[in-house]
């Protein structure tokens, strides 16, 4: 067995806890950038859920948040999470409030290996200051609700996560090294098989 080596697909096949790593974390984190280059690191396929969103609407989210709701936003999300958790061999980049519905967060931790990219207030602040698609930032001081749904979520994240990235401003590419050392470590002090934690 070429124990550290995750392009050999064929002995995780029956384990998703390893075979698929599920992406959670706030908006800004970057699940969708580093789900990408880690996917692609890994030789596995990468799925974004709210690329997904919009594929099956046609529309883009703030559209969606717009005539829905975040109410109909969130209907449409637990559709798409329930759909691709069945998938095997992915790299999942989930939405920053993906964790809000115990049903979700239930559902992701049995579906994959889920990792909490955990980053400071202010650096997601940077990174997310000139986007207009995050309707939930579209406010009078997106820093402050930036605060408000760290302090909401963060729990939520950390409950739901197998592996916790606590992260600055290290470059993308460090972090997917990072990530790739911390999968292989945490499944080599893992049981063979899966406990229903
Ligand atoms: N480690 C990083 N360092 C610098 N910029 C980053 C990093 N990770 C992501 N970004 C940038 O931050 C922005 C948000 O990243 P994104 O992947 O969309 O986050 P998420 O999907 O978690 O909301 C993008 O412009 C991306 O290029
Ligand atoms: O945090 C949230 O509630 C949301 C995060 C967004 O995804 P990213 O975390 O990829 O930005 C997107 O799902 C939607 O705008 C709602
Ligand atoms: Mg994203």
């Amino acid at each position: 067995m070429q124990r550290g080596n995750f392009s050999n697909r064929a002995e995780h096949n029956n384990r998703p806890y390893v075979d698929n790593i599920i992406l959670i974390g706030l908006m800004g984190a970057g699940k969708t950038t580093i789900g990408k280059l880690l996917a692609n690191s890994m030789g596995k396929i990468f799925i974004d859920s709210d690329h997904e969103i919009q594929r099956r609407t046609g529309v883009d989210i703030p559209l969606i948040f717009e005539f829905e709701g975040e109410a109909g936003f969130r209907k449409r999300e637990v559709e798409v999470l329930q759909d691709v958790a069945r998938l095997s061999n992915i790299v999942l980049a989930t939405g920053g409030g993906a964790v809000l519905r115990e049903e979700n967060r239930e559902l992701l931790r049995k579906s994959g290996t889920v990792i909490y990219l955990r980053v400071p207030v202010n650096e997601l602040k940077r990174r997310t200051r000139f986007d207009k698609n995050r309707p939930l930032l579209q406010t009078a001081n997106p820093q402050a609700r930036l605060v408000e749904l760290f302090n909401q979520r963060d729990p939520l994240y950390q409950q739901t996560a197998h592996i916790i990235l606590d992260s600055g401003r290290q470059s993308v590419r460090v972090l997917v090294q990072t990530l790739i050392k911390k999968l292989e470590a945490y499944h080599l002090s893992r049981p063979i098989m899966p406990s229903n934690d």
